[in-house]
């Protein structure tokens, strides 16, 4: 009961997934755990590691740069456990087994596999056990879900996105920390994980509303959040649904140039789109790096301002906050020099 209490008390779903993890080690101590999502495509599927458990230490897809995905010589018993939907046994080395345990969504749908390294072959009882947890953890992660996404379009909500924001920079800041503790060569940081936050806004909705009514801008907003989350980012980019016809996009790239071409390419991929009935859906983004600004609204407020500079010059384009400000065609407003990192 306890561990149940444990599991359910988190309302992050890395916190939970580390829960989950730490109840199945306190259950069967000694052994390595390993959890990944599932995500099915029409003819294959693809697997990242969310968390792991080696040896008692936890570490979740919140600390991405300790995660390392070592599933290839598992493949193949990984996806036969997926292919029929039940937990498979595979000898391992020096006589260890892994067992595989497929998670299901509500639909019936594997959404993660549990992997658990042994030297012991499971009971029948320790087996129901391990698939009872994961469905509390399936349940429970679909009420998670719930309150963060958005009921139109299915994309996170604005709420999601302060949170992912504050983790972001406190981390950013850490790592910035500790890279001038650990070394005097700033060049280090160009090597670093950057996160990018770009503000998008769908150009000229309300004639769309106004000439199609406001179902069909409706359907435009489905449409647009469809397009943005699937082809045109990566798997761990991370789309919201900010308010009416704007949306934002929270993405890692190593530079700035690359993240210019990310979101671009959102772009293009939106105007090039037919949508029904209208000749052409245009959108228009400003971004900034999120490194050193106070607050989440810190953040949005320096993207915001460069997707106002787009507004104003032409639409259809994407604009670099900090290089608005290095060309003087924007000023700063908040507190924080963009570029000058403040650690908090
Ligand atoms: N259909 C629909 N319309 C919305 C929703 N939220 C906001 N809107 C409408 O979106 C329109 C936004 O218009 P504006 O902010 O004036 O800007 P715009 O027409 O997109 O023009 P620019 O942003 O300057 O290119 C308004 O008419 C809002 O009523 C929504 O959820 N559904």
């Amino acid at each position: 009961m306890d561990n149940l209490a444990e599991i359910t008390s988190h309302h992050d779903r890395h916190v939970l997934e580390k829960s989950l993890l730490k109840t199945l080690n306190e259950l069967f101590p000694a052994q390595d755990l390993r959890l990944f999502r599932v995500r099915q495509h029409a003819d294959n599927h693809e697997l990242s590691l969310l968390a792991f458990c080696v040896n008692s230490v936890i570490v979740s897809a919140d600390e991405p740069a300790k995660l390392q995905p070592s599933q290839s010589d598992l493949s193949e018993a990984l996806s036969r456990a997926i292919a029929k939907g039940d937990v498979e046994l595979a000898a391992g080395k020096n006589g260890d087994w892994n067992i595989i345990y497929p998670a299901f969504d509500s639909h019936g749908d594997i959404f993660a596999v549990l992997l658990i390294s042994t030297n012991l072959v499971p009971s029948a009882s320790d087996q129901r056990l391990v698939y009872s947890i994961l469905r509390v953890y399936s349940n429970y992660l679909s009420l998670i879900e719930k309150t963060q996404k958005d009921k139109l379009t299915g994309l996170y909500n604005r709420e999601t996105l302060d949170n992912e924001i504050t983790k972001v920079l406190v981390r950013q800041s850490d790592h910035f920390a500790q890279e001038i503790s650990s070394s005097n060569d700033s060049r280090r940081r160009s090597f670093a994980i950057k996160y990018w936050l770009g503000v998008l806004d769908i150009d000229h909705f309300k004639v769309i509303n106004d000439s199609y009514g406001h179902l069909y801008g409706d359907e435009v907003i489905i449409l647009v959040a469809r397009l943005m989350s699937s082809g045109c980012i990566r798997d761990d980019d991370l789309v919201y649904r900010y308010g009416g016809e704007e949306f934002v996009v929270l993405l890692k790239a190593p530079n700035e140039e690359d993240a210019a071409h990310t979101f671009n390419r959102i772009r293009e991929m939106i105007s090039e789109h037919e949508f029904p009935q209208l000749k052409q859906v245009t959108t228009s983004i400003g971004f900034v790096e999120v490194l050193g600004q106070q607050s989440p609204s810190d953040v949005i407020g320096q993207a915001d301002e460069a997707l106002y500079y787009a507004k104003q010059n032409g639409r259809n384009q994407v604009q670099s906050y900090r290089e608005l400000i290095e060309q003087g065609k924007i000023h700063h407003t908040s507190q924080v020099a963009h570029g000058d990192v403040e650690l908090f």
